[in-house]
């Protein structure tokens, strides 16, 4: 299993001579079986930094430093090349299910597609493979779900259909954008659990963004503070959060006291719920 290794990574957007940086050299490292947060505010450049692991930024994106999948360099890639590596080896979860998802194809025929192209299986193989991945992600009745379409589940549900598809071809790295922002917060309950159980079974190594210092403080081992573009601190998570070392930590913890009280609720209980 891989590990990723992050280094130095900046990216600006503009034309040349006219740049603006938006994220100004950082480092991270995503272990398998691992879930590592990346916090902080609106526009601190989390997303942007996501993207530029999978080489999904537009082409006004200027990219520079060092993104190394099992000893691959990812930066500089070209598109035939990282196209292989998105979807088999690098997936992605985003915060809007339907951005995976076709509106006017059934959940089966999607499924099915995704698994073929990519694993090559046969029509009955990549079925049975489809009904394994949607009953892995607890989405009822996978058999019927095959024939209906995203707008005929719910938001939670079309989540999991989402994980399902990311985790068609056995990746070894999910990137998982706000994926419980847009969902009610007892569904958000469900689909981190997932994600954890996910992250430990399959040795995937996750990188979670969130602004949701909750979310962040439920799910994930190590987590990141962005701001402005650089990371302030980082750390595992029970560490930052109950010890934060820079103002802006502090700052961020105070805004949001549930995350701190509910990883303290969690440890006293035993465990991270
Ligand atoms: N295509 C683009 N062209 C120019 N600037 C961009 C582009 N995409 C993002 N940016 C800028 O990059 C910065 C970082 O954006 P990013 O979306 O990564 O922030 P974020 O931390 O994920 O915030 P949010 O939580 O609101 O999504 C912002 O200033 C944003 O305006």
């Amino acid at each position: 299993m891989s590990t990723v290794h992050i280094r130095d990574l900046r990216i600006a957007f503009g034309r040349p001579g006219h740049t603006t940086e938006v994220v100004s050299g950082i480092s991270l490292t995503l272990s398998p079986g691992r879930i590592q947060g990346l916090a902080g505010e609106s526009g601190s450049g989390k997303t942007v930094s996501g993207l530029a692991v999978l080489g999904l930024l537009p082409e006004t994106a200027h990219v520079s430093g060092s993104v190394r999948l099992a000893g691959t360099e990812l930066v500089g890639m070209s598109e035939r090349d990282l196209n292989r590596v998105r979807g088999a080896k690098v997936a992605m979860v985003f915060q809007d299910p339907s951005a995976s998802l076709h509106p006017q194809l059934t959940v089966g025929s999607q499924l099915t597609d995704h698994v073929r192209t990519h694993l090559r299986l046969t029509k009955r193989a990549s079925r049975a493979r489809a009904v394994e991945l949607l009953t892995r992600v607890q989405v009822p009745d996978p058999d019927g779900a095959l024939h209906r379409y995203p707008h005929q589940f719910s938001g939670g549900q079309r989540q999991r259909i989402a994980i399902a598809m990311a985790l068609a071809c056995d990746p070894q790295v999910l990137l998982a954008d706000e994926p419980t922002t847009a969902l009610d917060v007892t569904v958000q309950a469900g689909i981190l659990h997932l994600l954890r159980d996910l992250a430990a079974e399959r040795d995937l190594a996750v990188l979670l963004i969130t602004h949701d210092l909750g979310v962040m403080s439920a799910v994930a081992d190590d987590v990141a503070v962005m701001r402005h573009g650089s990371i302030v601190e980082s750390g595992p998570t029970h560490r930052v959060f109950t010890a934060p070392e820079h103002p802006y930590t502090r700052e961020l913890l105070t805004s949001m006291p549930e995350a701190h009280e509910s990883l303290i609720d969690e440890n006293s209980s035993g465990g991270q719920a």
